[in-house]
Order: structure tokens, then sequence, then C-alpha cells
């Protein structure tokens, strides 16, 4: 099978059109590092759609532009009057500089027509309007990958639309920590939409992980193994760094125009030694904070006047935008400061240039020069710094490279990391770079340079796919298994025919009167058994050739007041205590487990309590429950995502534990306390109790269980027990018979209440459907 075919959407082509004539458009090259990195995915039947960088309004220059672009598989947005509010405004006046913490500008208030709530509808309506393009050239199987903070809104849009589209989502810029994060108004929105896509990719871990706590302090949403889980929807968070395409920079560097301009431009420079730094003219590249550290390095080293100069390419970008304005002025009065301090009549100490340069002259520049100089306050990878190492020629330069770009992470072995906010420490790595022996600059590009060849962009590109295919895959197939409706008449007749069966109930929402959602309290809690459920239980306990099993979170006494006067196994808090009802409980904590956290949750718990009314908690032997459903809902949901946040950071940092957010509560409990591990803990003591010969051969196991309670659904399958012999825990496991569970497909019913997304084979609607099929399978003349 082929690859699928991949619509690349993003807010920049990778073209920037200029009308030329009614008809006709000239192209150059879009600035910045997200086109750079795109240009480099080949292997995919790729169409690109996103803004040409130019809007148009009649018909003609439309189509033209249109036709144009669809020669280079783009497909264009057009944005209008949203365009300003939406790229100047939200996007990159107050999404950018969040993103990059540099908070929000206060700008935007001045002018009543421009406000938070106008740039946010401008930046809905964009989102709807490249929601509305991707619709028109989507077919099915194509994979939509989302790029960057101008289209967070995108995922949901497109899962609403078509929830079988595969959708991946990736981030260029830094996810800042969650502390900053919290500050933007539409916090949860942007966090809700990007979580409806199937993969979610960032730079570097820190990004990722900065995302999960957004997602777990903003919306209570927790981050597991899996990936983020809301309701069952299952979002993956992964780390994916950028790359460049080697190949292009180091045959570029090669050719023969390029080599006439490096000898070109060493002419040009008399000799001197060349600090370079590329950068679009953006506040967080630390463009002033460059150049005041080379002013530093100057002042200090006053040997290196006129021997050494600094070339900045600064790349215009977002002139719309005031900040972006006031950083030129602020940059051209450094320059003119430092050349006036230290520069000649026959040399300038820096040439900063306000433009782009053509690629084989950025080569020929990165191939000659003998420092890069990277000082971004944040980035999210700095691709220029991995362009500068493809480019190197036999004499090697020096990386200089901030600790707050991404590439720090990649490329932090191989360079001199900095912090750029410490101007003397940035000037004194200048002094080293420039005195550096040889050798050494030898053996940090070699460190360099094997990262930059091995991690490409078609790399990173596959890597991403890949995951987003796997992860798609996976969730087809997990799709294609939905329950179905519990085939009553099966149920009784295999029961009927067979000689030893077991039933295993929930207790909460299988065996309890359905609740409506507001009277909804947790497993354990206050819980009673159906009424009509009494006299049929009884004399299902009764039969001799059936067990039952009620495996519930709820503690002993819950159980033993509702349970007690029945003949059948209770398995307390998820199985952690088992009682026969003739008899004592026992304990299945083993001496291994480690309980030590238990302390200090409670104590985190008694403090939530306290300070939220209405709430409670509950202690037992290896879990607490904090419940907050009778608090005020939005207070209780707000101190919950605390809470989480106090666990974390506190008594659960480095304990074996699991914690599960329900409707209304937070439970944390010993790691593996899950309904199919207690199966497996009580499964040889029931049968060893109840001196069973024949092997259990009909298994009812019906619940209305959390996620992580479901792997008892999956215990007792056929094919995947084939015939269970003896079960470890149990406590003689030698006198259990050699073969307790022989079940065939046939006679296994697992069966979730209510559930749609569940690992059991059926479902029921509610408890009231559990009281029917009691009474079918146990008539009132049998009692
Ligand atoms: O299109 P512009 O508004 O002119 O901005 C140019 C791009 O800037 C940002 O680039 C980021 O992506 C790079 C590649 O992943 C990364 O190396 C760099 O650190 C980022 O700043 C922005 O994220 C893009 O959307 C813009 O197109
Ligand atoms: O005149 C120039 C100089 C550089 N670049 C490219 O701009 C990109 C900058 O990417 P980076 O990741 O460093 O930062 P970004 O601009 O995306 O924030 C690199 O690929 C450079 O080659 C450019 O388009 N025009």
């Amino acid at each position: 099978m082929g690859r699928p075919r991949l619509l690349v959407v993003s807010m920049s082509l990778p073209v920037t059109a200029k009308r030329v004539g009614e008809e006709s458009w000239s192209f150059t090259m879009s600035p910045g590092g997200l086109v750079s990195a795109l240009l480099g995915l080949k292997e995919f039947e790729t169409k690109w759609i996103g803004w040409p960088g130019v809007d148009v309004h009649d018909a003609v220059g439309k189509q033209t532009l249109s036709v144009a672009l669809a020669e280079k598989g783009c497909v264009l947005v057009f944005l209008e009057e949203v365009c300003d509010q939406y790229y100047n405004g939200y996007c990159n006046n107050i999404l950018w500089p969040i993103f990059h913490y540099m908070g929000t500008p206060p700008e935007y208030r001045n002018d009543a027509t421009i406000t938070y709530e106008s740039q946010y509808d401008a930046y809905k309506k964009a989102n709807q309007i490249f929601f509305d393009v991707v619709k028109e050239h989507y077919e099915d199987g194509d994979i939509v990958w989302c790029h960057d903070y101008h289209v967070m809104l995108l995922p949901q849009y497109l899962k609403e639309y078509n929830s079988k589209m595969k959708v991946g989502w990736f981030l260029h810029t830094p996810f800042p920590s969650s502390e900053m994060y919290k500050t933007l108004p539409s916090r949860s929105d942007l966090l809700c939409s990007v979580l409806a896509a199937d993969l979610v990719g960032f730079h570097t871990y820190d990004f990722a992980r900065h995302f999960e706590d957004a997602c777990m302090c903003i919306l209570g949403i927790e981050a597991t193994s899996e990936g983020v889980v809301d309701q069952g929807k299952v979002t993956q968070v992964a780390v994916f760094p950028i790359g460049i395409e080697p190949e292009r920079f180091i045959n570029t560097s090669a050719l023969s125009e390029v080599i006439q301009y490096m000898e070109k431009f060493k002419n040009d420079f008399g000799g001197r030694k060349l600090i370079l730094g590329v950068d679009r003219l953006d506040t967080i590249k630390g463009i002033p904070q460059k150049y005041q550290a080379f002013e530093k390095f100057l002042e200090e080293n006053e040997d290196w006047r006129g021997k050494v100069m600094l070339l900045q390419i600064a790349v215009p970008t977002r002139n719309g935008i005031g900040e972006y304005q006031k950083i030129k002025d602020q940059c051209h009065g450094l320059v003119g400061r430092i050349n006036g301090r230290f520069g000649s009549i026959s040399a300038v100490q820096i040439i900063h240039l306000d433009c782009s340069i053509e690629f084989n002259q950025l080569c020929a520049l990165y191939a000659i020069t003998d420092v890069l100089l990277v000082t971004s306050l944040r980035d999210g990878m700095n691709l220029v710094s991995s362009e500068f190492v493809a480019c190197q020629k036999a004499e090697k330069g020096v990386l200089i490279l901030s600790e707050f770009a991404g590439a720090g992470q990649s490329l932090g072995a191989g360079a001199l990391l900095v912090n750029p906010w410490d101007i003397k420490e940035v000037s004194t790595a200048i002094g080293e770079a420039l005195n550096m022996s040889p050798e050494e600059k030898e053996r940090k590009h070699k460190i360099n340079f094997e990262y930059v060849k091995t991690h490409s962009t078609q790399q990173w590109a596959d890597d991403f796919m890949n995951k987003l295919i796997e992860i798609t895959t996976n969730a087809e197939l997990q799709a294609a298994n939905v329950p179905h409706e519990l085939p009553e008449h099966d149920v009784i007749q295999q029961y009927s025919k067979s000689n030893n069966r077991l039933l295993v109930f929930g207790f909460y929402g299988a065996l309890t009167q359905p609740m409506k959602n507001q009277e909804r309290s947790g497993d354990g809690m206050n819980l009673e058994l159906h009424p009509q459920l009494k006299e049929r239980l009884k004399a299902l306990c009764s039969d001799p050739k059936t067990t039952v099993v009620v495996l519930s979170r709820s503690e002993k006494n819950i159980l033993d007041k509702n349970f007690g006067e029945y003949n059948m196994w209770l398995a307390a808090e998820n199985g952690m205590f088992l009682r026969h009802t003739s008899g004592e409980w026992v304990t299945k904590i083993t001496e291994h487990m480690n309980l030590e956290w238990i302390d200090g949750v409670k104590h985190v718990f008694k403090y939530f309590t306290e300070r939220t009314p209405g709430s409670y908690f509950e202690t037992s032997e290896a879990s607490l429950v904090w419940n907050y459903e009778h608090a005020d809902a939005e207070f209780g949901k707000a101190q919950a995502r605390d809470m989480l946040q106090h666990l974390w950071a506190g008594p659960i940092s480095n304990a074996s534990v699991d914690v599960v957010r329900g409707e209304q509560s937070v439970e944390v409990h010993a790691v593996g306390v899950t309904k199919g591990s207690a199966m497996e803990r009580i499964l040889g003591d029931i049968v060893h109790n109840k001196s069973m010969t024949t092997p259990i051969d009909y298994v009812l196991c019906i619940g209305c269980f959390l996620g992580k309670d479901e792997d008892v659904y999956t215990f007792f399958e056929p094919e995947l027990t084939k015939k269970i012999k003896s079960i470890p825990g149990g406590d003689s496991p030698k006198k259990v018979s050699s073969t307790i569970v022989d079940l065939k497909g046939e006679d296994y019913f697992s069966v979730a209440i209510g559930q749609t997304y569940t690992k059991a084979r059926y479902f029921l609607d509610s408890s009231d459907d559990v009281v029917q099929l009691i009474h079918k399978l146990c008539p009132h003349n049998n009692a």
C-alpha cells in the first residue's frame, strides 16, 4: 500500500507572491525556519495549504494566483479582512510573545477597535477559513498535518467534521511553562482543540512537558504514558526535534559560484575574523543583547578592535507590528553607537543588513564564518545553527548558541552554550571562540556535524508521519472493536449448560440503582444494592454450580453492609481484601507494596478538604479518594487541578501510584491496583477455598468500570488466557486443580454498563438491565 497523501497546513506557504501585472505574479521564498524545514518533505505526495503572503480581492487575481501556485503544489487560503487582526494581531502580537515568555503587549488595549476579543474573533474566523479549504481538498485516507500556533483551532474543526481524519499538529515555537500559558484568556479553548488531534509534536521534551502540565492544571486532564487522555480519547504527545536538509547545504557550499562568493567576501572583509548573525529581525532573537555583548567584548579586548567584525543579516519580518518596528530602531541605534565608539575610517565593527540574502550567498557566508553567534532569548529550534554546521569547510568555525534555543539541546555538545541575557558571559564566549585552537574547533564541529547529518528534515517528517500513521491505525482497530448488544438468549442458554460458573460483578453502577449525574458518587460511598436484586441475588448465590464475586473499589464495611448475608465472595478496595461471606477478611497487600506515600497524600487531601466546602475524602489501606461532588462544581474542579499539581510536585513524585480523576473525585492508589490484577490475586484463593474440582467453564463479568479497571474484561478472554492453570497469589496453588478455568469463547460474556469505548465484548445500558438479566438467569420458581 502506498503512503497516504499529505495535506500540510501552515499560515505561510513556502513562497510569498507579488503581483507584477494584471495576470502575472512573481514569487520569493518565504522567510523562516518552518518553510525551510517543510521544503524537505520530499517523500510524500504533498499539498501545501496556506496564505500566499498577500491578499487578493479581484476575481482575476485570485484565479491567476491559484493557478500559478497550484503548479507548485500549493493551495491558497485568502484571509481577506481578518488577516491583519489574525496574523499581526492574535498570532504574532498575543500568542507569539506569550509562547516566547514575553507576556502580552498592552498596546492592543489602546485602540477600542482592536481588542483581545476582536483579535481572537479574527483567529477563529481565519481557522474556519483554513478548515473550509482543507475540507474542499480532503480525500479519504489523507493525513492532515497542521503546523504551528496559527492553526490551533483547526484540529478540533477537522475532527468535528470527520472524526476519522488523521490529524497531527506540530508546534515550531516553544510551548511555555504553564504559569506563562495560563495568562492567555482563551487558554482552554486552544488546548482542547489541539487535543482533538491524534498526535501533538514539539521540538523538545521541555515543551512537551509544559504542554502536558498546562493540560493538567488548566483542563484537569492528566498525561499518562499513553498520552493525554480525556474521556477515553487519547492524544499522543511526543518530541520530534526538527532538522535541516544537510545535503542541500553541503552540496551548495561546494558549488563554484559559492566558492567565488567565499573568496569575494573574505576579500571584502580584509582578513578580519567574521562573527555572523542570521536571524529574522524578531524580538525573540536577542539581537540587541548580541550587540551589547559584542560591545562589551570590544571594550574589554582592545587588541581585537579592527581585527574582528560582526555581520548581522536581519531578515525583515512582521513589519505590521509595532514591536518589530521598535526593535529595528533599537538595533540601528546600538549599531550606530558601537560603530561610533570602536569603528575606524577603514572599517566598521558591525554591519547590520535589513534584508534577506540569496541562498548561495548565505551558504558562502556560513562557510567562511569564524563564529556564528545565536543569542535567541527563546527559540523553538533555530535552524540557522544547523545550517552553519553543515556548511563548514576545512577551517572550522565555532558555534555560540543560546541555551534558550531548542537547538541548545541538540547541538549543545559541540557549541559554547550561553545565557544571552548575561552580556558578560556572551562576551567571554566570543573571546573563547576567537581564541579556540583548531583541534578543539574540529572536535566540536565533528560532534555537531554528525548530529546534523543524521537528523534531517526528512527524518523528522518520517518520524512524525510514522507515529501518526501508527496511532491512527491502532485507533481504527480499536474503534472496530465496538461492544455489541448483550445476546441475552446465549447468556442464559450457556449458563444453563455449564457446570461451574463464575459471575463477577462490580458494585457501583452495576448492582446499584441507576443514578442521575448530579447524584453520582464514587464507587464505595454510601452505595446501596438495587432493591430489586436482593431476592434473586440470594437465589443465584445459593446455587452450588455458581460462584458469585463482587469486585469493587468500595471498602470492606460497605461490602459487608450490602452483601454480608449472601453466600458470595467480596473483594474490597479492588481486591486488596478478600472475604467469603462465611469467613473473615484477608489482606492481599504484600509486604513488597510500598505505601509510604499514603500519609503525604492524606496531608494534601486534608489541606484541600479544609479549603473546599462540601468536599470530603476517604482513606483506605492502599488508596485515597477526594470527592467534591457536594462542593461548588467550578470551584471543586479548579481545586482538583491545583491538588493534582501539589500531589505530583510532592508526595507522589517518586511513588508507584496511579492517579485517577473521576467525574468529581481524585483517587490515588498503589500502582497496579486494577480489577484485572485483583482477579489474578483472588482467583486461586476462591477456587481453592471452594474446593472446586471441575474447571470454571462459564464466566459472566459485568461492571461500570474506570478505564484502568477494564483489564478485568480481557483477563478471561479465552484466546488470551488459554487454559488458566494455577494463579500466582493463590494460597496454595498446588492444591488447586491443574486447570482452574477452561473457557470457550461462547461461554464468556464481559459486559460494560453504559460505555461505548470499552474492552468488554458487550454492553448494557444500565443496572436496570442487569436486574432483568439476573431475573432471567434465576427465575423466581428456581429460588
Ligand atoms: O512567517 P513569519 O511570521 O515571518 O515567521 C517565520 C517563522 O517563524 C517561526 O519559526 C519557527 O520554526 C522554526 C522551524 O521549526 C524554528 O527553528 C524556529 O525556532 C521557530 O521560530 C514560526 O514558528 C513560523 O511559523 C514562521 O513561519
Ligand atoms: O536571508 C535569509 C536568511 C536566512 N533565511 C532562512 O531562515 C531560516 C530561519 O530559521 P530559524 O529556525 O533559524 O528561525 P525562524 O526564523 O524560523 O524563527 C533559516 O532556514 C535560514 O536559512 C532566510 O530565509 N533568508
